[in-house]
Parts: C-alpha cells; sequence; structure tokens
C-alpha cells in the first residue's frame, strides 16, 4: 500500500473533509490520529475506522487547535503512540463571522501553530525524517468571499503563510513540502453554517452564482486530490491547489518579476 508504515495526524477529523481525508489514508495504508475539539463525534470516527481497518490503526486526540497547549500535547501523544510524523493536515476551521477572533483562532492560528509543530519534529536540522504538510484554505483564500470577510481573511492568511514557509523549507533543507488546497463548495457542515445566517440574505445571490459555476463537491472529491498531492513527491514546494466540481489545478501567482518598474 502506497502510505504503509507512514504517520499521518489530522485536525478537525471527526467529520466533513476531515473525516474523508483520515479515511482515504487509512485505505492507503497509513496510521492515522485524528485529531478534533469534538469528543463525541472523534471517539465515534474512530470506533468506526477500528471496525473497518482494524484496532490500533487510528487514535482520538481530544484538541482544541486554537490552544497551543492542547494542540501540543495531543501532537505528542499521538506522535509517540505511532512513532514519529510523515504527513499533516491542518484541517480544523470554522465559519463564525460574529466570533470573528475566534475563526481568526482556529482557520489562521491553529494552521500556524500546527504547520510549526509539524516542523519541529519533521524538520531534518532536528533529525526528523522530513515530511508532508497540506493545509487547507479555500477559494475564499484566493479572492473575497463577501458573505464571509473574516473567513476570507482567515484562509488568505493560511495560503500566504503557507507559501511562505515553504519557499524558508526550500531554502534551509527543511525537507519538507507544505502544499494548500483551496476547495470551493463542499457539502458538509460548514456549507450550512451560513444558510441561516440574516446577513447572507443580502448576499444570497452573489453566492449562488459562485455555487452555480463551481458546483458543489463532496467531502471524497477533496481527498482524492489530497491524496494525489501527498503521495507526489515530484508536488511543487509551496503549491496552491484549486479545487471545484470541474477539477483541480495548481494556482499561478504574482512574483517580483511581475511587479512594474515605478512608471507613477
Ligand atoms: N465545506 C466547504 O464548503 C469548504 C470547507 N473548507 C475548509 O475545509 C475545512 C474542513 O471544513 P468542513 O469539513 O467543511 O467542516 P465541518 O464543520 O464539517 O468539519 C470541521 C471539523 O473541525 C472541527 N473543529 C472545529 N473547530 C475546531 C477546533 N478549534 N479545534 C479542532 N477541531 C475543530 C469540528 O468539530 C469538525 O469536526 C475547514 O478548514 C474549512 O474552512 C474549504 C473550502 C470549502
Ligand atoms: C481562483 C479563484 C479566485 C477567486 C475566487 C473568486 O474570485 C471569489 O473571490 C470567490 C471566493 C469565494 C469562495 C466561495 C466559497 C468558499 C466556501 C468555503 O470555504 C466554506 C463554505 C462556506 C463558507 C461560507 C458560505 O456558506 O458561503
Amino acid at each position: 500500500m502506497a502510505l504503509e508504515g507512514k504517520v499521518a495526524l489530522v485536525t478537525g477529523a471527526a467529520r466533513g473533509i476531515g473525516k474523508a481525508l483520515t479515511e482515504i489514508l487509512l485505505q492507503n495504508g497509513a496510521k492515522v490520529a485524528l485529531l478534533d475539539v469534538d469528543k463525541n463525534a472523534g471517539q465515534e470516527a474512530v470506533s468506526a475506522f477500528d471496525e473497518e481497518f482494524g484496532a490500533g490503526r487510528s487514535v482520538f486526540c481530544c484538541c482544541d487547535v486554537s490552544s497551543e497547549v492542547q494542540f501540543r500535547d495531543a501532537f505528542e501523544k499521538s506522535t509517540q503512540l505511532f512513532g514519529g510524523l510523515d504527513i499533516i493536515c491542518n484541517n480544523a476551521g470554522i465559519v463564525n463571522e460574529s466570533d470573528w477572533e475566534k475563526a481568526v483562532a482556529v482557520n489562521l492560528n491553529g494552521v500556524i501553530r500546527g504547520t510549526f509543530l509539524a516542523l519541529e519534529l519533521m524538520k531534518k536540522e532536528n533529525g526528523g525524517r522530513g515530511g508532508v504538510i497540506v493545509n487547507i484554505a479555500s477559494m475564499a483564500g484566493l479572492g473575497p468571499h463577501a458573505v464571509a470577510p473574516v473567513y476570507t481573511a482567515s484562509k488568505h492568511g493560511v495560503v500566504g503563510f503557507s507559501r511562505a514557509i515553504a519557499e524558508a523549507s526550500t531554502v534551509l533543507g527543511y525537507g519538507v513540502r507544505i502544499n494548500v488546497l483551496c476547495p470551493g463548495f463542499v457539502q458538509t457542515t460548514i456549507f450550512a453554517s451560513l444558510e441561516k445566517d440574516e446577513a447572507l440574505e443580502k448576499l444570497r445571490n452573489q453566492r449562488g452564482k459562485l455555487l452555480e459555476s463551481w458546483g458543489i463537491l463532496e467531502p471524497s472529491d477533496v481527498a482524492k486530490i489530497f491524496l494525489r498531492i501527498v503521495l507526489d513527491d515530484s508536488s511543487r514546494n509551496g503549491g496552491v491547489l484549486v479545487i471545484t466540481s470541474k477539477g483541480a489545478e495548481y494556482i499561478n501567482f504574482p512574483t517580483a518579476a511581475d511587479v512594474p518598474a515605478a512608471t507613477l
């Protein structure tokens, strides 16, 4: 199996996209630590995975990624249990435009924290064995999503941070590849979270047009692209992929060479 003997850690793994990422990792032979703030859902997910893949292939650690203490503790517990770490997916995320500081704490700070914890363990200069970090942003990490401006900011932060730390990893020889996935709409509970939001009423049409052009994905669609990226060592470090119902492709960003010479 492609990931036989590999150890992975997925945040927000109890449901939705994170659960689908965990499932495809298990299907391909990896051992997976599931981290999630929802204890019941996390324990149910591991029980189901034990049934399907055999006991001992997955473990649940209750953890709020916005807490340094909880994340570090869950990280240490799971990597000690399985012996090291090869793959991490910082997936946990929320939409909360009213408690926007919480949204930033989870969506951006949580991803930064997970990336730094992984690099501490994985990077070659620390005696690590290298590995792959996949951070989950969103199409809202590439352009403004008017119904969710704070969510947009947090996801733009994930893209920018991931691209910068990937460049550092290349220059400093960490031996760690960092990629970003930017899905469009995916049928999960987060997608439903704004349906009842009165703020959306006035912007529903705009959101509807996006839905129309991009379609709506299933979590398993994102998982298939995720697996391809994890397995493809030729994937560009810092590569950012857009995923919609029409397919997936790398986004090309402007470079220093694109900056016009001062003409004003
Ligand atoms: N569903 C969609 O349309 C899209 C989702 N995304 C992103 O994909 C990721 C996963 O989202 P979904 O699976 O759709 O959402 P979901 O709501 O179905 O699952 C998110 C999981 O993260 C967990 N979680 C929430 N806060 C947490 C915290 N502080 N610490 C640890 N776990 C926490 C939840 O308990 C839940 O199990 C998020 O980062 C989201 O922003 C990106 C593009 C589109
Ligand atoms: C290469 C594409 C560049 C930019 C995209 C567009 O220009 C535009 O800016 C749109 C961005 C919109 C993103 C849309 C959906 C994102 C959804 C999620 O990440 C999570 C699901 C729901 C969030 C809120 C909601 O329910 O809409």
